[in-house]
């Protein structure tokens, strides 16, 4: 099953300050958008409107047109699965029982976890690399291989709806390229809040950027990635051309001519 993802002027502010200004985006069932914008744009806190953390000031959250804000915690976490930023690093608990968090959705209260269970969390894991630290105090991981047992706890959570913020925050390249296709493979409407352009060229089907919490552009990654937008947003020059391999925009940074 895929579902769609909508958002509809989507606000959110602090004091005085517009964090988040009239949002409205959409992603198709089974397409992977990428969320763009420098440090301190609003992607997080437009991602826990999204995923039911923080609540708007206005405007609305509707999965398959159901708005996330009427409805029970339970039936959110069915259908949308969330690695938020805020990693949950303090869990004093073995790796396997974290990522069994992700069945509680699927459990009744108080029930022993089933076969069914157990199976899904070894495969998460499995899909992630992440066997080997299945016995392992969370706490005493890496960074990197907390985020790839956060992300077994969301695939584990078997939602139709994917929410991740930074999902390649500390992977090295190759954990970054094992889970961009992992997730590009697994066919579920996806959002991921992106640092790194030219994962997002590669990776997104479409992408929206934001700038001080507006969106600013949106469209394919060519439409989005252009020499112009990246020198107004993030005051960087570069030189963007189609990848003579994949046509997808290849990106080159010029880190001497800041704007
Ligand atoms: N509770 C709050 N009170 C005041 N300001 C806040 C609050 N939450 C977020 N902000 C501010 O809102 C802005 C957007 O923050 P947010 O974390 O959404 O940005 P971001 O695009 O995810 O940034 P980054 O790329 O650095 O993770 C920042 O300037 C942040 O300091």
């Amino acid at each position: 099953m895929t579902v769609e993802l909508r958002t509809q002027r989507l606000c959110w502010q602090a004091a005085a300050a517009h964090i988040v200004r009239d949002v409205s985006l959409y992603v198709a069932p089974g397409e992977f958008v990428g969320l763009l914008g420098p440090n301190g744009s609003g992607k997080s806190t437009l991602l826990r409107m999204i995923y039911r953390v923080l609540r708007p000031a206005s405007g609305q959250v509707s999965v398959e047109g159901r708005d996330v804000w009427q409805s029970g915690a339970r039936d959110n976490a069915r259908a949308m699965a969330v690695l938020a930023q805020e990693n949950g690093s303090e869990f004093e608990m073995r790796v396997r029982d974290v990522v069994l968090m992700g069945r509680t959705p699927h459990q009744s209260p108080f029930a022993r976890d089933s076969e069914q269970d157990l199976h899904l969390v070894d495969q998460a894991l499995r899909r992630m690399n992440a066997q080997a630290l299945a016995e392992r105090l969370f706490s005493t991981l890496s960074g990197g291989e907390k985020q790839r047992v956060l992300m077994a706890r969301a695939l584990a959570q078997q939602a139709p709806l994917l929410v991740l913020d930074e999902p390649t925050n500390h992977l090295d390249v190759r954990h970054q390229f094992e889970l961009l296709n992992l997730i590009r493979g697994l066919g579920l409407t996806t959002l991921a809040a992106l640092h790194e352009l030219p994962l997002a060229a590669h990776y997104c089907d479409r992408l929206y950027l934001l700038k001080e919490g507006a969106l600013v552009a949106r469209g394919t990654p060519a439409q989005v990635l252009t020499p112009d937008t990246i020198a107004e947003v993030y005051g960087v020059r570069a030189l963007v051309q189609p990848s003579p391999r994949t046509g997808k925009p290849l990106i080159e940074f010029l880190p001497d001519e800041l704007l």
